[in-house]
């Protein structure tokens, strides 16, 4: 029996950048987590020590930052797909690289009615994301976003689950369902035009779960993937991770009042947590694509 080194990759997580357009005094800024990781030919450092093929993490993270400032960075998957190119073409031990950006939004501070050239406020934690990965000749774009928070006041039905000793849950016709959307999806080419189909995903997923009559948080991922399949022949699968932010009614029978679903109790742990993924059933899976990927 031997013992040799598995699957493997290293690189430079959580690179923080900011980056301000200042072509006019109109100024724009991006503002983005990028983490990189190479995968290749790196056995030696493994069983040796010996680094002939480690590109340090430290240049890695200068990477970023000197990608940023030769040319525009852009939407976030070129950015990614010109980062991981980048390595492979210029390293040769380098076979491929799976880089992740999280991109955090700002809006401009409106002043007098129209917003400000140079000062921006953070919206919300609501992050859009991608994770792109090249394998050799080919490249996958896995976008999304994370936090995206959002909450139905009714139009939420949770019964008919099995009851067993240790139930306490009581069944409801109306009840809060909110959630923290962090949903990723897989294109199908990469010739798109990112930011357009971004935003159209985005608010599928949120007319969608505004407007299903949901049973269980489930049946609202199911419809929300489902959807923006329908919409999207770019993309071929769909995968959502939905805490469920459970909120209780608060027993006013102690204080003699009628709790008619209005005072609830907002719990941050624990939460159920509903994942899932909605796909194409002709399309090929991507396993590569989604290896390592945080939440999935
Ligand atoms: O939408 C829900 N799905 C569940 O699986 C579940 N379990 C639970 O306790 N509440 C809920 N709500």
């Amino acid at each position: 029996m031997g013992i040799v080194m598995g699957p493997n990759q290293y690189g430079k997580s959580e690179c923080r950048i900011v980056t301000i357009n200042r072509g006019s005094s109109r100024h724009t800024i991006k503002d983005l987590n990028v983490s990189t990781a190479l995968r290749g030919d790196f056995d030696d450092t493994h069983y040796t020590g010996d680094n002939a093929k480690v590109l340090p993490t430290d240049t890695q993270k200068n990477t970023v930052y000197g990608l940023a400032k030769e040319q525009p960075v852009g939407e976030i998957e070129d950015f990614a797909v010109r980062l991981g190119r980048h390595f492979i073409d210029t390293q040769e031990p380098v076979k491929g690289a799976r880089i992740l950006v999280e991109e955090y939004a700002w809006e401009r501070i409106p002043v007098a009615g129209t917003g400000h050239d140079h000062s921006f406020a953070r919206s919300s934690d609501e992050k859009r994301t991608t994770a792109v990965t090249i394998d050799g000749s080919e490249t996958h774009v896995v976008s999304g976003l994370k936090d995206l928070v959002v909450l139905k006041s009714t139009g939420s039905e949770f019964w008919g689950y099995p009851k067993d000793r240790f139930t306490t849950l009581g069944e409801t016709e109306d009840r809060i369902l909110a959630t923290a959307v962090t949903a990723r999806w897989r294109y199908l080419r990469n010739d798109v035009d990112w930011a357009k189909s971004f935003g159209s995903i985005r608010e599928t997923m949120l007319e969608t779960f505004a407007t299903t009559h949901s049973y269980a948080l489930q049946q609202s991922l199911h419809e929300m993937g489902k959807a923006v399949l329908e919409k999207h022949p770019e993309v071929a699968e769909v995968r959502m991770s939905l805490p469920n932010k459970h909120h209780f009614l608060v027993d006013m029978e102690p204080f003699g009042m009628q709790n008619e679903n209005e005072v609830f109790f907002a719990a941050d742990r624990p939460y159920g947590l509903i994942e899932g993924t909605v796909t194409r059933d002709d399309v090929d899976e991507a396993p590569r694509a989604w290896y390592s990927l945080p939440e999935f």
